[in-house]
């Protein structure tokens, strides 16, 4: 593939950092090497000597010594030497990427860090960017400012509709297109496949491999932005994107967000090397690297868990989400029949509910919600125009006891109630 096409010039004018490449001598150099170069600080100088963190099984993580000092002190760009060398191997198991001989992966502090300067990569202003819709806030929030022409894809219990992609495609651009230069012909797709934000539907193989197909057709690049991929309530998880990039056009989003710590903003990409590259020095320049602290924490776990400790406890936290996916739905049952539709959530952490007798549930959330000791998030939000009224609204099932969604959703069909008679009085 020619990645040119893919690369702004504001990405295509970044180069690597000196400081950055003499850090990189640090890692290789011989015991007896005297380093002069760079400007780290003496370790010796920080107040932290050691820490030791007690995991809910009741064993310790101990960090000390050169553990401690790598976790106090700055590392390489792309990633914690360790940790990069153990999600390079989960990788590569979970996905088996076909390219992976041409395939890198960059430690980012979250896949938000990730996403963003992907799109920081490719866009330029006014661009067209095809999207799932809804999407992920998060995501609208870095595309929105390239003032994009998005190219909304509307999706069904089974996610984006590829049909829906094609015709988008197919009424503006022929696929010859993708090779002129001149040709205004979107570059990137965007699609969150599993569990999706807001919707928390997940898209089944064969639609993947549809859409992979379009892509392929038209030259476009994947943008699979995965977060609840280890939170799929069907245990046999759908083959990412990754796994069938036959061709080395998908930039893959990871995140530990979900399952290990929010908190500690660790992220992962796994794409082509060209692609990569370009990131790795936004990373140089932006952040210098992830947290190291962080990096040390997770690889000395997965040390300590090995694969199977690491697959059983996502097990657990995708057995948890689950069961608040379970409690919420009987919630919805009790409460909004009648009231409000909604479809049955194949991973993730939200239920995505359409309210009936409303037009757009902005004013009642914004306005009322809070005087009912409930709140959650307008439908608008996850919409590429959220000018346009939208009857729906996100509710998360990853914080609330059973007890409190019970109550959290009786106090919603009471707002959706008085929401109704209000709107028919205006
Ligand atoms: C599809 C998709 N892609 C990327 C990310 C970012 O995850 P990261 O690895 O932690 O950077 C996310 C995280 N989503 C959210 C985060 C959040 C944080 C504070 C408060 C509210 C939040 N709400 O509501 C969210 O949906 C996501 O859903």
């Amino acid at each position: 593939m020619n990645y040119s096409r893919y690369i702004n010039s504001l990405s295509a004018a970044r180069k690597s950092s000196p400081i950055r490449e003499m850090t990189n001598l640090l890692t290789q150099g011989s015991p007896e090497l005297v380093f002069l170069a760079g400007g780290l600080p003496n370790p010796n100088t920080f107040p932290f000597q050691s820490a030791s963190i007690k995991l809910r099984d009741g064993s310790n993580i101990q960090l000390e010594g050169k553990t401690i000092n790598d976790a106090l002190q700055y590392g390489p760009t792309q990633g914690y030497g360790p940790l990069l060398s153990q999600l390079k191997e989960m990788q590569q198991k979970l996905h088996s990427p076909p390219c992976w001989a041409d395939t890198e992966v960059v430690i980012t502090s979250g896949s938000q860090d990730g996403l963003c300067k992907a799109f920081e990569m490719m866009l330029n202003v006014n661009d067209h960017v095809i999207i799932q819709e809804p999407v992920y806030a998060g995501t609208l929030a870095i595309v929105n400012p390239f003032k994009p022409k998005y190219i909304p894809v509307q999706c069904d219990a089974n996610g984006l509709i590829p049909d829906l992609l094609r015709q988008c495609l197919e009424t503006n651009w022929k696929s010859e297109d993708a090779h002129s230069p001149s040709s205004d012909i979107p570059k990137v797709l965007y699609v969150n496949p599993a569990g999706a934000n807001p919707t928390g539907v997940s898209i089944p193989l064969d639609r993947r491999q549809e859409i992979y197909q379009i892509a392929k057709d038209y030259d476009l690049i994947i943008l699979e932005d995965d977060p609840y991929y280890f939170l799929q309530f069907d245990k046999k998880r759908t083959p990412s994107f990754l796994s069938i990039d036959t061709d080395g056009r998908v930039v893959r989003f990871d995140s530990l967000s979900k399952v290990l710590s929010s908190g500690i903003r660790l992220g992962y990409v796994t794409g082509p090397r060209p692609l990569m590259e370009r990131i790795l020095y936004h990373m140089q320049v932006s952040v210098i690297h992830a947290s190291s602290m962080s990096q040390v924490l997770v690889s000395e776990l997965l040390k300590q868990w090995g694969e199977e400790g690491f697959m059983g406890h996502v097990d657990r936290v995708q057995n948890f989400y689950l069961q608040q996916r379970e409690i919420m739905l009987k919630a919805a049952e009790t409460h909004l029949t009648g009231l409000a539709e909604w479809n049955v959530p194949q991973g993730g952490m939200f239920l995505w509910i359409k309210c009936l007798g409303i037009s757009d549930t902005r004013p009642m959330i914004m306005e009322r919600a809070l005087k009912k000791d409930v709140i959650l998030l307008p439908g608008r939000e996850f919409m590429t125009d959220p000018s346009q009224p939208c009857p729906y609204m996100r509710a998360s099932f990853s914080l609330p006891t059973p007890e409190n969604i019970d109550r959290g959703f009786r106090n919603l069909s009471e707002l959706i109630r008085e929401e109704i008679e209000l709107t028919k009085k205006n």
